[in-house]
């Protein structure tokens, strides 16, 4: 945060947190005013001069009837997302926490869709992933139809990928061995693919067995992370669709492992794994100028005009 900003803006609360080493920042908006720029994102997302996180996690009031929250994700580039599985775990356990709610099944909007979240009592949380789309302009992934492996033209070399989404964009390429994978380089290279027009997280499966995977995977907007779990049920649908996998998975990423589950089209992808807090914290933000709320105001969670 530039020097000359400090110490000029409110104090915000929030909780740092990951899911297998996949780290966010989380942050409650219904307690508190939320509004900040795409910039403060980033700069708050930097592991130098910010907290320094993979991804930021909102917690806002219902948007729909039948849900208990609206849940927001923004990468480390300040792009506002639709899908963060870890994420999704981490917020279960902080609004518990933070008694926001009491329940142990948790229905939350993101931008794409509806989950359910369920706390169990061994402290590990599931979650409905929903329906994986394999529909090229869905997705989105320009192909001329939907195939289960498309052949990719990435500076001039052909890679074979499976494109998914588990409301984000997914590419899935299998390797031999993750340790070895390509990913520092194929990694971006295929994020920013035009074939993948809202960029794409990108995983590299290596499969063990039909039961056991590894995966390594970068992420659109925040690089290579120790862990994605949107990343892993991809992979699992992937891994299913070559004929390679079984419905129940151990997948294996670098943070740890994940189990997934996936019977096949038109089936949700099922996702179990833990949730760690690490610390509680606050700070204070830049010198944006909060409106003077009206007494009766609800809080202000709208998004800032020119990021979040
Ligand atoms: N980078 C992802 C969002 C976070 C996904 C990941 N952290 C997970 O656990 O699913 C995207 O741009 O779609």
């Amino acid at each position: 945060m530039s020097q000359q900003k400090r110490g000029q803006g409110p104090i915000m609360r929030f909780t740092k947190m990951h899911g297998l080493g996949n780290d966010f920042m989380v942050v409650d908006a219904i307690s508190q005013p939320f509004r900040l720029s795409t910039d403060t994102i980033r700069e708050l997302a930097d592991r130098h001069f910010g907290v320094g996180f993979d991804q930021l996690l909102v917690v806002e009031p219902p948007g729909l009837p039948d849900v208990d929250f609206r849940y927001r994700i923004f990468n480390a580039d300040g792009s506002e997302v639709e899908q963060c599985g870890n994420g999704a775990r981490c917020f279960a356990r902080f609004v518990r926490d933070q008694r926001l709610t009491n329940k142990r099944v948790i229905r939350v909007q993101t931008a794409k869709g509806v989950i359910e979240l369920k706390i169990g009592r061994d402290g590990l949380v599931a979650v409905n992933m929903g329906v994986p789309e394999l529909n090229p302009p869905a997705i989105p992934f320009a192909a001329d139809r939907r195939k289960n492996v498309y052949t990719v033209d990435v500076n001039d070399q052909m890679a074979e990928l499976s494109a998914i989404s588990m409301g984000n964009p997914h590419g899935v390429l299998v390797v031999e061995n993750v340790d070895t994978a390509p990913v520092e380089t194929l990694g971006p290279l295929l994020e920013r693919h035009p074939r993948f027009p809202a960029r794409a997280n990108i995983g590299f499966l290596q499969v063990i067995d039909r039961r056991h995977a590894r995966l390594r995977v970068f992420e659109r907007g925040s690089g290579e992370t120790l862990a994605c779990g949107s990343g892993a049920c991809a992979a699992v649908v992937a891994g299913c669709l070559r004929g390679l996998l079984d419905a129940r998975v151990e997948v294996e990423l670098r943070g740890g492992r994940l189990l997934i589950e996936w019977q096949g089209e038109g089936a949700p992808v099922m996702m179990e794994g833990p949730a760690t807090t690490v610390f509680e914290g606050q700070l204070r933000l830049p010198g944006e100028s909060q409106p003077r709320r009206r007494r009766s105001a609800r809080p202000n969670t709208r998004p800032h005009k020119n990021g979040a």
